[in-house]
């Protein structure tokens, strides 16, 4: 696909894979930053595309029970700032987070395919995400501070695969505090499906920044799709 453009209708009807997105799209940014670092070399992260359309980001925000949950922030509990939902093939694949169980509800139809198109991207085999966490971003005062998806029920440098519907945000990767600094950014657009792999959260963090409701044009909803090794 070296000739692949960037014409919405296109980039719409066909589903680009990953090997032959490789050459082209914004994943030369981050896996040139990475690659510089002869520590990251593990991580391999890249940045593909499917085929989402805007009805399915719109069913998303129809059909999914999306919650607002409290976090506890310097001891005292806060709404957090975005909506979430957590989906998996098993109750039993609950998920703690920020200090609180996840039970999950079953896939959503549009999230099962995604899913599929995702396991595509990443290379993966059919099934092998168990568990998606929904998050969904109302304006550019929602957000998601610096983490890495690194818990133990992961295993060792997880792939995760994330993709987003809605407005374009910036993603921002930097370096763990130790190691050398190192930093990137990604803007993640309607479509976009980003595999984080290798050491990527073993040796980076990852953040939605805040923006000015001017910068960002509404709603955002993003899935990040995970293999559970070990139910708790
Ligand atoms: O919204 C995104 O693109 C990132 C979500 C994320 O990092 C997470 O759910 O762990
Ligand atoms: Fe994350």
């Amino acid at each position: 696909m070296s000739k692949q453009t960037t014409n919405t209708s296109e980039h719409h009807q066909h589903r680009i894979f990953l090997s032959d997105s490789l050459s082209w799209y914004t994943h030369t940014r981050l896996g040139g930053v990475l690659r510089d670092s002869a520590e990251a070399a593990a991580a391999s992260s890249a940045l593909a595309s499917t085929g989402s359309t805007s009805s399915d980001f719109v069913t998303l925000t129809r059909e999914v029970e999306w919650l607002q949950r409290d976090v506890v922030i310097f001891g005292k509990k806060v709404p957090q700032p975005r909506l979430i939902q957590y989906m998996a093939d098993d109750v039993r694949l609950a998920y703690r987070y920020s200090g609180c169980d996840l039970v999950p509800v079953k896939f959503h139809p549009i999230v099962l395919q995604a899913k599929e198109q995702a396991e595509t991207l990443a290379g993966v085999p059919r099934g092998y995400f168990n568990s998606c966490l929904l998050n969904r971003y109302r304006d550019g005062k929602d957000s998601n501070g610096w983490h890495a998806d690194d818990e133990p029920l992961y295993g060792r440098d997880p792939i995760i695969a994330s993709v987003s519907y809605g407005a374009a945000r910036d993603f921002d990767i930097k370096r763990k505090a130790d190691g050398p600094p190192e930093k990137a950014r990604l803007r993640l657009c309607d479509g976009d499906v980003l595999i984080m792999g290798g050491a990527m959260q073993r040796n980076y963090l990852h953040c939605i920044p805040k923006r000015a409701n001017s910068k960002v044009d509404g709603e955002r909803i993003n899935l990040t799709f995970r293999r559970i090794l070990k139910p708790m």
